[in-house]
């Protein structure tokens, strides 16, 4: 059975942040995840409190975290390969695995970062190298890193670039993030990523193309990917991360379906 999980950060984008996780137990959802909550890297221990309460007291289980990534609605993709926001990143570490060893958290997205006009690929890429494997060390869970579209000066856009980057690093604890909509986007070939490195899958997620919406609003065979990854040996949870206008969001996935055995981490 698949173990779905709701992203918050896309997902009931029309409700206050400490709303979501109620909304989405409302669903009949078990687990959800989310990007970053907060537009700083370190905020008070008030708003931590009252996320974390609002999760618990939802009785959902966060399955996915996203480490501080900038300015995301202006365009930031992360601070993991970005120079001059290096200790922004080092601050929020701590901050992310105290909300993960509360909550129960195991899976935590490191974004890359874009390419910063006027540094130099390989800084980055060395910076990238010292940051991931500080946060590996810093979480306990596994450290994710995905590709993804959109973002112009983004480097990593196929599972082959993420690979790559997982391959050089000295950490057991990180993966690969294969969110279906993006590589489709990026015009990886999505079998072949999942045949090549269903081994190095330590989370997924989906959205259809064109338009990052529910499964059945545009032509990818999402059900067929995520029959391909479970059958190559991934059983972690499938998160939804897509937008939607509509009034139910989830029509499309019959209700008894939604909650996920929680007794599993996304790994
Ligand atoms: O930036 C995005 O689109 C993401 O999927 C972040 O996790």
């Amino acid at each position: 059975m698949t173990k779905w999980t709701v992203n918050c950060s896309i997902l009931y984008t029309g409700l206050p942040l400490l709303e979501r996780p109620a909304a989405a137990a409302a669903d009949g959802f078990t687990a959800v995840e989310f990007w970053w909550p907060w537009p700083v890297a370190v905020p008070g221990d008030r708003e931590v409190e009252a996320f974390v309460r609002a999760v618990e007291a939802a009785g959902v289980r966060l399955t996915g975290l996203n480490f501080f990534a900038g300015d995301m609605p202006g365009g930031d993709r992360g601070l993991v390969s970005w120079p001059d926001r290096s200790r922004e990143l080092l601050d929020n570490i701590p901050m992310v695995a105290a909300i993960g060893e509360r909550l129960g958290c195991r899976a935590f997205n490191a974004l890359y970062g874009n390419r910063v006009e006027g540094t130099d690929p390989k800084e980055q890429d060395d910076l990238a190298l010292e940051l991931l494997t500080a946060c590996a060390r810093g979480v306990t869970g596994t450290v994710l890193l995905e590709p993804v579209s959109g973002a112009p000066r983004y480097p990593l856009l196929t599972a082959d670039d993420a690979v790559g980057v997982l391959d050089r690093l000295d950490a057991p604890n990180v993966g690969l993030l294969a969110d279906f909509y993006h590589l489709a986007v990026n015009g990886d070939d999505v079998p072949a990523a999942i045949g090549r490195h269903a081994a190095r899958v330590a989370h997924v997620q989906i959205a259809d193309s064109p338009g990052r919406g529910a499964p059945g609003s545009g032509a990818l065979p999402l059900r067929q990917w995520i029959s391909d990854v479970h059958g190559a040996g991934y059983d972690g949870y499938i998160g939804l991360e897509y937008r939607s206008e509509e009034p139910d969001a989830f029509a499309w996935l019959p209700r008894d379906e939604r909650a996920a055995d929680t007794e599993g981490s996304s790994t």
